[in-house]
């Protein structure tokens, strides 16, 4: 599985802090950017991580803000991204069992690593239940058209 990264500045030592923790689960990432921790605009670096989730290129993606708000709304805005906004693990757990979310998004001013990195694990090795949940994920494409 590849792993679609972006961030903002605020997002941007987090993301770095998660590519280690990628390597560690052994799963390969692309990385589109910030890269550094200079000032720059949310909304290009999570529609860009979510464009690669949403063309087949990375099968899900994580994106980093200071509150990890802006750039899921981004995410969002993208067709066939189910961006989830998760500050704990069992929202991570859940929003893949339920929602199927294909991006997590982490505010890095409010989550820590030791967190983040459990939220990562979790959101990566969560599979979705279907079901009853599928009905109301497919009600969620529909709005899209
Ligand atoms: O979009 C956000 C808030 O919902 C993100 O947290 C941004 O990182 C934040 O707005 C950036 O603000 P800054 O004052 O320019 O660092």
């Amino acid at each position: 599985m590849k792993i679609a990264l972006g961030c903002d500045h605020g997002g941007y030592e987090l993301k770095e802090f998660i590519k280690r923790v990628l390597e560690r689960l052994e799963y390969s990432y692309e990385d589109f950017g910030c890269n550094s921790t200079e000032s720059c605009d949310y909304p290009n670096f999570g529609a860009a991580a979510a464009r690669a989730v949403a063309e087949g290129k990375c099968q899900r993606g994580i994106v980093i803000c200071t509150t990890g708000i802006g750039i899921s709304i981004a995410a969002n805005k993208i067709k066939g991204i189910r961006c989830a906004h998760c500050a704990d693990c069992l929202e991570a757990e859940m929003t893949r069992r339920h929602n199927d979310a294909n991006m997590l998004a982490i505010g890095a001013g409010f989550t820590g690593k030791n967190m983040a990195e459990r939220m990562v694990e979790v959101f990566l090795s969560t599979e979705f239940e279907g079901g009853r949940h599928q009905r109301r994920v497919d009600q969620i494409t529909a709005l899209e058209n």
